[in-house]
Parts: C-alpha cells; sequence; structure tokens
C-alpha cells in the first residue's frame, strides 16, 4: 500500500499480519483521495481502515514545511468509542506520536478545560457531534480553512442519538472541500440521508452480505426459559465454570443489572456492571481492566435508553447519558461469549450486542435466553440471520434443566435476598462508588497515564446478606453427569489474586466434553 515505514512498524507491533477485508479495499481509495461509503460488518477492522490513510496523508503533508493545524476530524456516537479510536490513533502512531498528535474531546470536561489541548492544533480530532459543535461555537476550535478529512464512524447511530441537528450545523463550519469516510455496521435510511449530505461521488463499499460472522467463527445458540430459570441456569453456568472465558452478559434494564449483579455475589461470583449512569471515566475504565483481563464477567445495559433520546427526561432516566453506548462500537477483546440474559428489542440491537464477541479472527459464542414473551423478536432475529440456504443462525442449546433442578433451591434463597430494596440501595451506592472512582481516576491518571491498576469495579454491593455456604457447590448437587469435569471450587478468590491474564486470542468458551451425556452439547 506504500505506507510509511513508522506505520508499518506500529501495525507489526500490533501483530497484525494482514489487512481485513475492509482495509485491503478502503486504504488504497482513501488514499487515492476517494469519498468512501463503507458497510462491513461489526467488527471488522473499520477503525484502522480510516485510521491508516489518515495518518499517511498527514505524515506526507509533514514533509513539506507546513502550519500545525487540525487536518482530519472524527465524529463518533458515544464518548466509549471515542476514547477507543484515539487509543487506536496512538498505537498506529506509536512510532510517529510527534508528527501525528490527536486530541479525543468527547468526554465531558469543561469545555474550558479541554481549550488548551484545542490551541495546540491537534492533527486528528475525535469527537461526539455535540462536544465538536460546542468547540466550534466557542472558536476553540477553527476548521473552515484547515479540515482535509471528516470520518462518521458508526454512522448508522448518529441520528439515532439525537445528533442530527448538531451534525448539521456543525456541517456549516466545515470547509467547501475536504474528502470524508462514512463507515457503518447497517446501511440504514439514516446513513442514506448523512451519505447525501457528505459525501461527492463517493465509492461505496458493501463487503459482507451477513452482518455477523459464520457459523465457523461463531455459534449462536438460544434456550427457552422464564425468569427463574433464568437466574437457575446463569448461575449453574458461570458456578460450574460450563461457560469459560470473558463474558458480556447483556440485561434489558439498568436495575437488572444490578439485580443479577447481587444475585451472582450470594455465590461470590464477581461480576462488573456497565451502564449508562455510571460516570464516563468510570466507563472507560471498566472497558479498560476488561480488555486487560482483570474482570471474567460485565453486566451490561446497552442502548434501550438510547434509541429514543428524550428518555433521558423521563421519569427514573435523569442521570442516563445519551452518549453512551455499550453494545455498539465498543471494542472489548477476546470476549469469548455474550449471553443474552435478556433477549435485546431489536434485530439491529442483537448484531452489535453479539457482534462483542468474534472480532477479528477471534472465535466467540453468543447465548440467548428466551422467555415466551420474546418469542417474536427471536424469530425476527432468526429471519435476519438466515443464512443463503435457509440455515437457522440460531441452534437450540441443548440444556437439561431437570438435571440442574437440585440448584433451585439455592437460586431462591438468592433471590430472596434480592429485594426492590436492596437493588435499590445497591444501585445508588454503586453510582457513589463510582463518582468517587471517577475523582481519584481522573487526578491519579493525569499523573500516571500508564497506570491503570488502581481501582476495580467488581467490588460487592450487598455483603451483608452473603452467606458463606453459598460460595461452595457440594459434591451432591452437581450432576452426574457433569461430576468430575468440572471444578467448581476452583474460583474466585485464589483466582483474584493471580496476576492480571495476558491478553491473548479467545479460548472457545462453553465447556466440551465427550463424556457428558449431552448435558452440555456444544462445539467441537
Ligand atoms: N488487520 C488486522 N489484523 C488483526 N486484527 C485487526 C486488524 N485490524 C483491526 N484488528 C482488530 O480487530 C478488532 C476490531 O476492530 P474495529 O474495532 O476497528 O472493528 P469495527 O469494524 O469498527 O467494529 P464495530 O463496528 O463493532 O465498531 C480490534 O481489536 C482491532 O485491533
Amino acid at each position: 500500500m506504500g505506507l510509511d515505514d513508522r506505520l508499518l512498524k506500529a501495525v507489526a507491533d500490533l501483530g497484525w499480519s494482514q489487512p481485513t477485508l475492509i482495509q485491503e479495499r478502503a486504504i488504497p481509495l482513501a488514499l487515492e483521495g476517494k469519498d468512501l461509503l463503507a458497510r462491513a460488518r461489526t467488527g471488522s477492522g473499520k477503525t484502522a481502515a480510516y485510521a491508516v490513510p489518515i495518518i499517511q496523508r498527514i505524515l506526507d503533508s509533514k514533509q513539506s514545511v507546513r502550519e500545525q493545524d487540525v487536518r482530519a476530524l472524527i465524529l463518533v456516537p458515544t464518548k466509549e468509542l471515542g476514547q477507543q479510536v484515539q487509543t487506536m490513533i496512538r498505537q498506529l502512531t506509536a512510532f510517529c506520536s510527534r508528527d501525528v498528535r490527536v486530541a479525543d474531546i468527547s468526554a465531558k470536561a469543561d469545555l474550558s478545560a479541554q481549550r488548551p489541548i484545542l490551541m495546540e492544533k491537534p492533527d486528528v480530532v475525535v469527537g461526539t457531534p455535540s462536544r465538536v459543535l460546542a468547540h466550534l461555537n466557542a472558536q476553540n476550535l477553527v476548521l473552515h480553512s484547515s479540515l482535509e478529512m471528516l470520518v462518521v464512524d458508526e454512522a448508522d447511530l448518529l441520528f439515532s442519538f439525537g445528533f442530527e441537528a448538531d451534525l448539521k450545523n456543525l456541517l456549516c463550519h466545515l470547509p467547501k472541500i475536504y474528502q470524508s469516510f462514512l463507515m457503518s455496521a447497517t446501511f440504514t435510511e439514516d446513513v442514506q440521508t448523512l451519505k447525501e449530505l457528505l459525501l461527492h461521488n463517493p465509492v461505496i463499499l458493501k463487503l459482507q452480505g451477513s452482518q455477523l460472522p459464520d457459523s465457523s467463527q461463531l455459534q449462536q445458540y438460544s434456550i427457552k426459559c422464564e425468569e427463574e430459570d433464568k437466574f437457575l441456569l446463569i448461575y449453574t453456568l458461570l458456578k460450574l465454570r460450563l461457560v469459560q472465558g470473558k463474558t458480556l452478559l447483556f440485561v434489558g434494564e439498568v436495575d437488572r443489572c444490578y439485580r443479577l449483579k447481587l444475585f451472582l455475589e450470594q455465590f461470590s461470583i464477581p461480576a462488573c456492571v456497565l451502564n449508562s449512569e455510571l460516570p464516563v471515566q468510570s466507563r472507560c475504565h471498566i472497558i479498560t481492566q476488561f480488555n486487560q483481563g482483570f474482570y471474567d464477567y460485565i453486566i451490561a445495559t446497552d442502548e434501550q435508553s438510547l434509541a429514543d433520546p428524550t428518555a433521558s427526561t423521563e421519569k427514573g432516566g435523569k442521570n442516563k447519558d445519551k452518549e453512551y453506548g455499550v453494545s455498539r462500537g465498543v471494542d472489548f477483546q477476546n470476549v469469548a461469549n455474550v449471553i443474552n440474559f435478556d433477549f435485546p428489542t431489536t434485530v439491529e440491537s442483537y448484531i452489535h450486542r453479539v457482534g462483542r464477541t468474534a472480532r477479528a479472527d477471534n472465535p466467540g459464542t453468543a447465548l440467548s435466553f428466551i422467555a415466551h414473551t420474546e418469542l417474536d423478536l427471536l424469530s425476527q432475529v432468526e429471519e435476519a440471520l438466515m443464512g443463503d440456504n435457509s440455515d437457522c443462525a440460531l441452534k437450540p442449546y441443548q440444556f437439561k434443566m431437570e438435571e440442574i433442578e437440585g440448584f433451585r433451591y439455592r437460586c431462591r434463597d438468592a433471590m430472596r435476598s434480592v429485594t426492590k430494596q436492596a437493588v435499590k440501595e445497591a444501585r445508588l451506592k454503586e453510582i457513589k462508588q463510582e463518582l468517587l472512582n471517577s475523582e481519584k481516576l481522573k487526578t491519579y491518571f493525569e499523573d500516571n497515564p500508564r497506570d491503570l491498576q488502581l481501582l476495580r469495579h467488581d467490588k460487592d454491593l450487598h455483603p451483608a446478606v452473603i452467606k458463606p455456604h453459598m460460595k461452595n457447590v457440594p459434591d451432591y448437587l452437581v450432576p452426574e453427569t457433569l461430576r468430575g469435569i468440572i471444578n467448581p471450587l476452583s474460583g474466585r478468590r485464589r483466582k483474584r489474586r493471580e496476576k492480571p491474564k495476558p491478553q491473548g486470542v479467545a479460548k472457545p468458551s462453553f465447556k466440551v466434553r465427550n463424556n457428558v451425556t449431552k448435558q452440555v452439547e456444544l462445539h467441537n
């Protein structure tokens, strides 16, 4: 591709031996100066597909003596994504960081606090449309003469996050001519509108019919179970370590995050929660630490309250952050499993959630619990993901619920402690805790940017109600078919003292044993 050696060295350090399909197609076209509209499935490496040519073009331009100026603007729908894009660009510019400077302004710091950063005119600015517009209006950022490249990442989400007006206003501050890239996992009407607004004669790259990797990389299962059984099943899967590797558990509402966390706590299964009420510093820290292997489980809500930005004014929603998005675009690394504890409400949401696993070339598993009220949604997802030969992407998860009946008593016992009041208290406690953490993080990381190991986010929220015996699983409760192959006692305390695991390829996730008579009939 004729890329600068410093860029190639950074790519090599990232361990990327070859470009992904979207990168192979998009980078040369972008280097030629073409506008691009790219749709590629989630996790396919879209960020580098635009970041590499941007960096290359900035490096090229630095060969002639030019004034330092903002040359590229990257618009993202969420703060999490903003931070992630900045990190990716920093990694790619590790060997030319003086020549290509990047600043992410999506975090909710004071405009005036971010002003000095923008005054230095970083080559690349990353931000949400509302944030960028605020800086443009305050004249902290001036783009009308310098901007050469504009990226709209996760373009399908920008409008649904309520950024339409901001974006249109923002365009008035841009020069007449610049190169644009629109990146999206799905082509929606909103993307079409954006295309007309931003792109001139674009090359359209529509790379994959399927929006998720195929079954050789991503295995998808569903199991029908009602409310109590969901808790029984998740407890068994996690406690008996039938689910292995880093796992994202998605629930429908913020309350449910805490309900599930408190429930698992009873069995000494630690988990972090991630939702729009937590401060952005904490959210980003949780994601970073999860990527570094500090935590095995994150219980997350996704965009439910976000699809409708007005939800932030509704009862109970006033603290929600409309620029929050966990299932969209965030690069959780080496996630072995996504579990839909509550089924998502739209097909797109399913794709974005499940797209957090099986990223790049890694394998992954998705398991969805389906209550009878969610059956219609399941059919919609199945229809949308139907393969060319009418194969259903989601296979039934063969699990003999009757074999784990013995655990029901414990499960009910634990559920009794998770009262509405306990959930309410936990929710408050967590937010207070995270606000404190967030302050600590802010000041601490200003001085120690490399040290991210300061705080944990998976501490117990309600230690008083935990009964010590619940932590262990007596042998007689373990289904005969599973005895000898699982080690429920190997777990938390010992593990937590371990050093963080090195990053690596996600391991096959759900236990498979040939000697288990169909109890866990999963991958080979
Ligand atoms: N050429 C490559 N070889 C190997 N891994 C890569 C390559 N390019 C990117 N990756 C890795 O693939 C993962 C997914 O990349 P990225 O986040 O850019 O995907 P995406 O297409 O933007 O996904 P989403 O739509 O979910 O945001 C990242 O962890 C990234 O480091």
